[in-house]
C-alpha cells in the first residue's frame, strides 16, 4: 500500500456474472489478487457480482451479512492483500427476512467497516426498452453511507442512487472526497446517462466519482452496459473501460479535491439564503393550489 496519505491506487473490477454464486465469488477473488499484484490499495467490485441482476434470482443468491460465504471470502481477500475492498453488491437477507441490495466495505485487516443498502430502488418502465422493478423482491435502505479510510472519507451508494443529487450532496457535506457507485446500468439508459451522471455528481460536488459495472453479457435478460469509469474532481473522465471484462486502474490524489474546491469555491458561494426562501414560497403556493382544487371538487 502507498504511504503518501492522500494518494492511492484504485482498481475497479468489471467481471462477467453468471448464475452460479461460487463461480462468481471465485472470479472476483482471482481478479482481486490480480489487482493486488498491480499495487491496488482499494478495489471495487460491481453491483450484483454474486448473482444475476434479476429480481427472480435474488432470493436464491441472498445471504446474511456478516457470516455468509461471500462476506467470508471478501473479508479474507481484503486481509490477505491488505487492501480496502468495496464488495460491489450482493442480495442481503436481513434478520427479518427482507432482501436488500447491499454493498460491504472491508478494511486492510479484513474487518468490515460498513455496509450500504441501496436507498433508491430501480423501478422503471421504458416501454419496449427496459422494464425493471427491484421493489418486486427488494426492500430499500434508509441511510446514506460515508466511511473513513487512511486516505480520506468516501461516500458509497449504489447504481440508481446516482440519479439523486441530494444524496451525493449530503455525502460531500459529510466530508466525502470520492463517491463510489457499484452500478449495473443497461444498454438503454447506460449510453445516455451513465457517464453524464458520474460526471455530474463529480462536478456538482467537486470530488472523484467511480462507477464499477459488470461486464456485458448479451445472453442475459437484463443486459448490463459495462463502461466502468473514474471521473476526477474537474469532472474529467480519467479512465474508462468498454463493455468487456477487464480491470480499470486510476491513481487518485485527494489533494486535487481541495485544490478544485478552493479554486472554484462554489460550496461557499451558494445563495442558500435565497433558495430556501424561494422553495418555501413555492411549497406554500402549491399547498394553496391543492386546497383550492379540493374545495372546488
Ligand atoms: N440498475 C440501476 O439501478 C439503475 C439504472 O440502470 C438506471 O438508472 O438507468
Amino acid at each position: 500500500m502507498m504511504n503518501a496519505s492522500q494518494k492511492f491506487r484504485l482498481a475497479l473490477i468489471q467481471m462477467r456474472v453468471c448464475a452460479d454464486k461460487s463461480t462468481n465469488i471465485a472470479a472476483a477473488l482471482s481478479a482481486i489478487s490480480r489487482t493486488a499484484k498491480e499495487g491496488a490499495d482499494m478495489v471495487v467490485l460491481p453491483e450484483c457480482f454474486n448473482s444475476p441482476y434479476d429480481t427472480r434470482q435474488f432470493n436464491e443468491h441472498a445471504e446474511t451479512i456478516p457470516g455468509g460465504p461471500t462476506w467470508s471470502a471478501l473479508s479474507e481477500a481484503a486481509k490477505e492483500h491488505s487492501i480496502y475492498l468495496i464488495g460491489g453488491t450482493i442480495p442481503e437477507r436481513s434478520a427479518d427476512g427482507k432482501i436488500y441490495n447491499t454493498a460491504m466495505v472491508f478494511g486492510p485487516e479484513g474487518n468490515m467497516l460498513t455496509t450500504h443498502r441501496k436507498i433508491h430502488l430501480f423501478d422503471i418502465d421504458v416501454p419496449g426498452r427496459v422494464t425493471f422493478k427491484e421493489s418486486d423482491t427488494l426492500s430499500a435502505g434508509d441511510k446514506p453511507t460515508v466511511f473513513d479510510t487512511a486516505f480520506g472519507k468516501i461516500g458509497l451508494a449504489i447504481c440508481y442512487d446516482i440519479r439523486f443529487p441530494r444524496l451525493a450532496e449530503y455525502m460531500r457535506h459529510q466530508g466525502a472526497k470520492m463517491l463510489i457507485y457499484p452500478g449495473a446500468f443497461n444498454t438503454t439508459t447506460g449510453p445516455l446517462h451513465w457517464e453524464l451522471l458520474l460526471r455530474s455528481r463529480a462536478n456538482d460536488n467537486q470530488l472523484y466519482v467511480a462507477g464499477a459495472a459488470p461486464a456485458r453479457d448479451n445472453s442475459t435478460g437484463y443486459v448490463a452496459f459495462g463502461h466502468s469509469t473514474v471521473v476526477d474532481p474537474w469532472a474529467k473522465v480519467v479512465s474508462k473501460l468498454e463493455e468487456d471484462e477487464g480491470i480499470l486502474y486510476a491513481d487518485i490524489d485527494f489533494s486535487v479535491v481541495d485544490a478544485v474546491r478552493s479554486q472554484i469555491p462554489i460550496s461557499i458561494q451558494g445563495r442558500e439564503d435565497l433558495y430556501d426562501g424561494l422553495f418555501q414560497q413555492q411549497q406554500q403556493q402549491q399547498q394553496q393550489q391543492q386546497q383550492q382544487q379540493q374545495q372546488q371538487q
